[in-house]
């Protein structure tokens, strides 16, 4: 079964389209994690304490790499360790945004999809196809290719004009023939703050998973991926609006209405 056939079965059997970022900034920690001695005990119990308070309204949860790197040495074993507590039923994404030599890029690939047991993961496609194809050869896994970013940045390269169209455009279309090679292995990131880029890659390319980050912190509008779910299977993402809905004794109940929330708003008019 491929990457997409499992999202879309496990979504219509949840009822979810949420994904819950997984970005933890040891200096926003809850009061009663900042209790604990050691840091990377505070942040595993913190993750595992988010999964507990999610998991019933969420259908994956996205690891930004980033922030596990910068927890040194002990960030592997608390990324490891996260990963084996995920009950069943979700899905697990590692946003690393990798983009590298073909070379390079398998052992990228070996190591979220050999080494640890990610679904999914994320890439850039600066370096053109043969630093994306060492993801795609992995049949029941994808990779999400950045389109249309959600920062203020993406304006610099992205919206450029390529073949009369804007440059992220021509990325989804070349993202959607890979994807043909394999069917299932690829799909797109699109932020949620550029709704006239969130239809136009949903037109142009109907069908593929997209990753939608940027709702909650960063302000995207929930009714334009409403749209968009018509078409494409969609996993919207949120990161800090959930993990730090509150930093007292009460941040779990606090995370858990949050993802409640936001999965009410994304359900209620999305056909799963
Ligand atoms: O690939 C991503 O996940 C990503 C792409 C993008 O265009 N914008 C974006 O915010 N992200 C990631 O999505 C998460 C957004 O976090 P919040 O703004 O806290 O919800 C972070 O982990 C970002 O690195």
């Amino acid at each position: 079964m491929t990457f997409t056939d499992r999202l879309r079965a496990l979504q219509r059997r949840k009822q979810t389209v949420l994904c819950v970022g997984l970005d933890p900034d040891p200096a926003r920690l809850p009061r009663p994690l900042r209790r604990e001695s050691n840091l990377i005990t505070a942040v595993r119990k913190f993750l595992q304490h988010i999964i507990d308070a999610t998991s019933h309204v969420a259908c994956a949860y996205k690891f930004n790499l980033a922030f596990f790197e910068a927890l040194g040495r002990d960030g592997w074993s608390v990324l490891e360790a996260t990963l084996q507590y995920m009950p069943d039923g979700v899905m697990t994404i590692a946003d690393g945004k990798r983009g590298d030599i073909g070379s390079s890029a398998r052992f990228y690939a070996r190591a979220v999809f050999e080494l640890l047991p990610f679904d999914a993961c994320t890439v850039s496609p600066y370096m053109g196809r043969d630093a994306v194809a060492p993801f795609l050869a992995y049949e029941n896994r994808a990779v999400f290719v950045l389109t249309r970013t959600s920062n203020p940045g993406a304006r610099d390269f992205q919206e450029r004009r390529c073949d009369n169209e804007p440059l992220y455009l021509t990325v989804a279309r070349a993202v959607a023939r890979w994807d043909q090679e394999l069917p299932g292995t690829a799909g797109l990131v699109v932020g949620a703050t550029d709704p006239y880029a969130l239809a136009a890659v949903h037109l142009a390319c109907p069908g593929l998973p997209l990753l939608i980050p940027g709702v909650g912190a960063q302000g995207g509008a929930i009714p334009p991926i409403l749209q968009v779910a018509r078409r494409n299977p969609v996993l919207v993402n949120s990161s800090r609006q959930i993990l730090y809905a509150s930093d007292q004794d009460d941040f779990m109940e606090a995370a858990a209405r949050a993802a409640e929330t936001l999965r009410a708003q994304l359900t209620a008019a999305c056909p799963i």
